[in-house]
């Protein structure tokens, strides 16, 4: 069987930035890789940052943060990634983006290096055909907050080698996760259910059927979900929503995944959720308010 003990992430965002961390937290040597240094710098900042989080409630020690940071290096260009035996990709929901970093560091990794990407819905086997590697690539797809969702989705590629799978599996199993295995269809089982849940929810708004707080306020005390649909969009990142109903739209190439057009509006506008500081709700004072 491959084993797994150094891990290199490329994209330092919010979920490279959770992969990172737990990977660390279970006792992986962790690069952490983005455009530049002074962005995967601030990526680890970020880390250590949650890392407290979970030390002020108790979820882990101060010595077990300590430890994690000790682990998690930021990479000072690809080369960081020549040693790894796992790359876990977390870049930008981009096919070209995607191809783009594959192409760039697939000479550089060992030959044996598994590579997998943690895309939120485009084809693995598509991603692969891309790369040196196609047995050797698959879909590692965690969630967000990667240190607090339970579950991973794995989805192998049509060429991904058994051996690769499993030694994969036994990473995610490391790091506490729960699996569920998706055959690689566009968006996988979460998002293709969820992403058009979100995408009606703003259908909902853009036809006036009701307001944005009246609508988390429903989904949350009548659905009792955690966070209500524009909530939990702001947080996934509006730009990452909208990728994803797109590839939902083209792959399956049925009218009912079309994205709302309040959706793009808002992605053109570059209010792209928390991390921009406005999406549907204006994150940039005290409390959220609803930018409708
Ligand atoms: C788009 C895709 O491809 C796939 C996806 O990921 S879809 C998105 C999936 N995610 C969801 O649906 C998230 C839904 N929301 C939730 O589950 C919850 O609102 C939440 C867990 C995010 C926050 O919960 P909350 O109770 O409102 O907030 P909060 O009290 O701040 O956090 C709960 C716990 O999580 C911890 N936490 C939250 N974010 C964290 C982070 N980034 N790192 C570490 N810990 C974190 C907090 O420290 C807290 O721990 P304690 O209970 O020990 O204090
Ligand atoms: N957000 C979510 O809830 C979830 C997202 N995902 C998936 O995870 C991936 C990342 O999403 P998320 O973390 O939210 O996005 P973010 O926008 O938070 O982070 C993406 C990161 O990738 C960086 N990046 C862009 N291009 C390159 C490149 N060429 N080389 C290295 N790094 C690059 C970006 O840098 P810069 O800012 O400079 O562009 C940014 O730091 C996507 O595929 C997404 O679909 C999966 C599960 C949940």
């Amino acid at each position: 069987m491959v084993e797994i003990r150094t891990v290199g992430v490329v994209g330092a965002g919010q979920m490279g930035g959770g992969i990172a961390h737990v990977a660390a937290l279970a006792g992986y040597e962790v690069a952490l890789y983005d455009v530049s240094l002074e962005l995967a710098t601030k990526g680890i900042a970020k880390i250590a940052a949650n890392l407290e989080r979970q030390v002020a409630g108790d979820k882990i020690s101060a010595s077990d943060r300590d430890a994690a940071l000790a682990r998690l290096k930021p990479a000072d260009g690809v080369g960081a990634l020549a040693s790894v035996d796992l790359v876990i990709e977390a870049a930008t929901e981009k096919e070209e983006v995607k191809r783009r970093i594959f192409q760039q560091i697939c000479p550089i990794l060992k030959p044996d290096a598994i590579l997998a990407s943690n895309t939120s819905s485009i084809s693995i086997t598509r991603l692969a055909s891309g790369t040196d590697r196609p047995e050797r690539f698959l879909g590692i797809h965690f969630m967000n907050p990667v240190p607090v969702m339970k579950l991973v989705e794995l989805v192998r590629g049509i060429a991904t080698d058994d051996a690769v799978f499993e030694a994969s599996k036994a990473f995610a199993l490391r790091l506490g996760k729960t699996l569920t295995v998706s055959e690689d269809f566009p968006g996988f089982i979460v998002n293709r259910v969820l992403m058009p849940m979100i995408n009606e929810a703003i259908y909902t708004l853009h036809e006036g059927v009701g307001t944005i707080e009246s609508i988390d306020t429903s989904m949350k005390l009548g659905a009792n979900h955690p966070m209500g649909p524009f909530q939990l969009a702001d947080f996934i990142g509006l730009d990452t929503c909208l990728s994803i109903m797109q590839v939902l739209h083209d792959g399956l190439a049925d009218s009912k995944y079309r994205p709302c057009p309040l959706l793009v509006k808002y992605v053109e506008a570059g209010w792209l959720g928390r991390k921009a500081g406005r999406g549907f709700y204006d994150y940039r004072g005290e409390t959220p308010v609803p930018t409708r």
